[in-house]
């Protein structure tokens, strides 16, 4: 289980979701007081359980400008980084931006990133270092395609992705980190990896993590579960020991199917 019997948990769970490259700036902040006005109207409690949105880069300012003018205790983040701070990089966002526009946190290597985008560890590396240069939490993704799965060789591959993208972090800076396991075959297609599945490897990925940084830090890192969640879903695979949170595709789009994925306690089901 997530909590112990007194109900504390071993770490505050963390509700994300990536909004992907959906919802311009306006629709975005409707979204954003949606989700707000729902979790409000529930008394969610934000210090108990952490709420994060990764809109679009055009929408950061306006999010910034509703979460600091309402107050709301939302934290957000960017999808992605340049591993470079200024200069003749055109398109690219560089995490000093990020950080003056108030983000808590950036994605890393999310696997469209990896498949789209052609990144490799090595500049996921480089990306996770320009984060902390400034002070922006990074939530390094990784996860193996349906080959490498039905190869069985889901784990190596994983902890292969984890171990060169973090190249570099010292064990201060990973006291912060997030990691969210996101299996390929399971993103955006209804597929969820089973809650032991999730817990397999969340645990592997805790495990390496120790062997890099300690049993201390190890113990801080928050390491989330993605991949097709839903409010019907989310509340087995939080069960598990080593799964801390989850980052949310397609369903953190509907304020109210969100809010009851940040609820999962309740066991808040929308039909
Ligand atoms: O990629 C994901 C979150 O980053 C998961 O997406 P879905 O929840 O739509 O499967």
């Amino acid at each position: 289980m997530t909590t112990s019997t007194n109900g504390v948990f071993d770490r505050k769970p963390l509700i994300a979701g990536n909004w992907k490259m959906n919802m311009d700036h306006v629709q975005g902040i409707t979204l954003l007081q949606k989700l707000a006005w729902t979790l409000a109207d529930a008394e969610h409690d934000f210090d108990r359980v952490e709420v994060a949105v990764f809109p679009p880069f055009t929408d950061l300012r306006g999010v910034q400008t509703l979460t600091m003018g309402d107050n709301l205790p939302v934290h957000y983040g960017a999808q992605d980084l340049s591993a470079h701070d200024s200069g003749a990089y055109t398109g690219e966002i560089s995490g000093q931006f990020l950080s003056r526009l108030g983000c808590s946190y950036v994605l890393v290597g999310h696997s469209e990133r990896r498949a789209i985008h052609g990144e490799t560890n090595e500049l996921l590396a480089a990306k996770i270092a320009a984060a902390y240069r400034h002070g922006v939490t990074p939530v390094l993704c990784v996860g193996e395609g349906l080959d490498i799965r039905q190869a069985g060789t889901h784990v190596e591959y994983t902890l292969e992705q984890l171990r060169g993208s973090l190249a570099g972090v010292t064990a201060e800076q990973a006291e912060t980190l997030v990691v969210a396991y996101e299996p390929v075959w399971a993103i955006g297609t209804g597929e969820v990896a089973g809650p032991k599945d999730a817990q397999e490897l969340c645990a592997a990925i805790r495990v390496e993590l120790a062997k890099l940084f300690g049993d201390e830090v190890a113990g801080k890192v928050r390491v989330l579960y993605g991949g097709s969640v839903k409010a019907n879903n989310v509340a087995q695979i939080l069960a598990e020991k080593d799964v801390d949170g989850v980052l949310v595709g397609g369903a953190s789009l509907d304020a109210g199917e969100f809010a009851n994925i940040v609820r999962f306690e309740h066991h808040l089901v929308t039909e």
